[in-house]
């Protein structure tokens, strides 16, 4: 990679994918970053191609896929940062993206009481057998019965996952009345009467409705398998809004078609279509008392809204400050910016010798450093660091370019804090 451009706020790039909320359009235009494309939906791959080419700062959803080969390609060359507009990052290669110093957000909070709320209204919903009957009603058959369907209130909810939706859905499913157990990898506290079990399969055993809050790791791919669905009790219920490939959804729906299982409520599957215009297939298709919704635990306009503000405010925090504070793949840094200075970002590979080497460069008496900080991780580290203005904007370039040739070095960029520039260098 060697680009070296000069950009105002004003032309550096945003392409928002997959109809993120237009509230965060506002966050970077009242932030004086006016250059902002906002698409409807998803798009094709070849579309993703063209709209990346010349963008410096990119805002998905779970739909598109940032993978190593897209982040690889020529026309991703200029992506400095991607803001996820939603919880989970696995869409995105996070690796390569720290490697080519690109940091990526997301928003770890806002749509979680969305996920919990549609998680607690699948429950009732299976419980009262509620979807066949209606379709039912809609089919003008009269279905009036109230074999297989259950209160809530004195049932037990085994909640896989204890974190920011899995212990929401703890709070409201017991303030309905219902037992709730939960499983975690991490110690957690149990709020309310939760009481945790030390194992997955003693969650399943003792379970009338398991609901699952994992995230997508090594460790959570289909941890749900034939196996352990038939731990679970007899005409017990499965909840899945965490990722698809956490269920093996053919053993699921064979132990639905089996009646081992009473119901299931599936919001994410292993194979989702790109656009609302494709097709969607899976073998839960058609079985009685299975919920299945299309991916939209966290589509509701408020988690949406909040979401806009949230992960808005972190890309123009970066492009601003350079400030990486909860980026989930890199080191991360938030240092207040003082007026009169410039600020230069210094992106490398995380081997020895490169601070001293900076130091090298601006531990000149003419050069006022006002503040320096390095954070790395196991793959990178970065260095932001604060000189007087007074040294001039032609001297401070010099300097970005001596910083940029530091074996190395991934990427550096200079943020002038009088006027709207950034200069990129990497
Ligand atoms: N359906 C939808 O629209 C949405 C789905 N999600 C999914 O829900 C997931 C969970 O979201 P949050 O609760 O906000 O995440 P979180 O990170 O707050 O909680 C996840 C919890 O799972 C635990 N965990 C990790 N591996 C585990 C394992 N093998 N066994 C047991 N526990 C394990 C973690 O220790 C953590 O406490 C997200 O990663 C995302 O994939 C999130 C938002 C919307
Ligand atoms: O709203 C979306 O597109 C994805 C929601 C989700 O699964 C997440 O936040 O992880």
């Amino acid at each position: 990679m060697t680009t070296d451009q000069k950009l105002s706020k004003s032309e550096l790039k945003i392409v928002l994918f997959e109809g993120i909320h237009p509230v965060a359009v506002e966050v970077f235009r009242g932030a004086g970053y006016t250059n902002v494309e906002r698409l409807p939906k998803a798009v094709d791959a070849q579309t993703l191609r063209d709209k990346l080419r010349d963008a410096h700062m990119v805002g998905i959803r779970s739909r598109t896929h940032l993978t190593d080969e897209v982040l690889k390609l020529p026309e991703a060359r200029d992506l400095m940062a991607v803001g996820c507009f939603c919880i989970g990052t696995n869409q995105v290669a996070l690796k390569t993206a720290a490697n080519q110093g690109v940091p990526v957000f997301n928003a770890p909070h806002s749509n979680t009481r969305s996920v919990a709320e549609l998680v607690i209204g699948h429950t009732i919903m299976m419980m009262r057998k509620v979807f066949p009957n209606s379709m039912a009603a809609h089919r003008n058959e009269w279905r009036k019965s109230a074999v297989g369907c259950f209160e809530v209130r004195g049932k037990s909810i085994g909640i896989v996952g204890y974190g920011h939706i899995g212990s929401q859905v703890s709070v409201l499913a017991e303030a309905m009345g219902m037992r709730v157990y939960y499983h975690d990898i991490v110690s957690k506290l149990p709020l309310g009467n939760a009481q945790r079990v030390d194992s997955l399969e003693e969650l399943l055993k003792v379970s009338d409705v398991v609901s699952l809050h994992v995230p997508a790791t090594p460790q959570t791919e289909y941890m749900i398998r034939a196996e352990h669905l038939a731990m679970m009790k007899k005409g017990s219920y499965l909840i899945n809004a965490s990722r698809g490939n956490v269920v093996v959804v053919e053993a699921l729906s064979e132990l639905i078609r089996n009646e081992h299982l009473a119901g299931a409520a599936v919001d994410v599957f292993p194979k989702e279509p790109a656009s609302n215009k494709d097709a969607f297939e899976s073998p839960l298709v058609g079985l009685e008392n299975v919920i299945l919704t299309p991916h939209i635990g966290g589509s509701t306009q408020e988690a949406q809204h909040n979401i806009g503000i949230e992960v808005a405010n972190k890309l123009v925090g970066f492009a601003t400050h350079g400030a990486t504070e909860s980026a989930v793949n890199f080191p991360q840094v938030n240092l207040s910016h003082s007026p009169n200075t410039i600020r230069m970002l210094h992106i490398h590979k995380n081997q020895p010798g490169v601070l001293q080497k900076i130091n090298d460069i601006v531990g000149f008496k003419h050069i006022n450093v006002l503040g320096q900080y390095l954070k790395t991780t196991e793959d990178i580290g970065y260095v932001v660091l604060d000189i007087d203005a007074a040294l001039g904007r032609e001297k401070a370039g010099d300097i970005q370019v001596q910083l940029a040739e530091i074996p190395g070095t991934i990427r550096t960029r200079k943020l002038h804090s009088d006027e709207l520039e950034t200069a990129i260098i990497g």
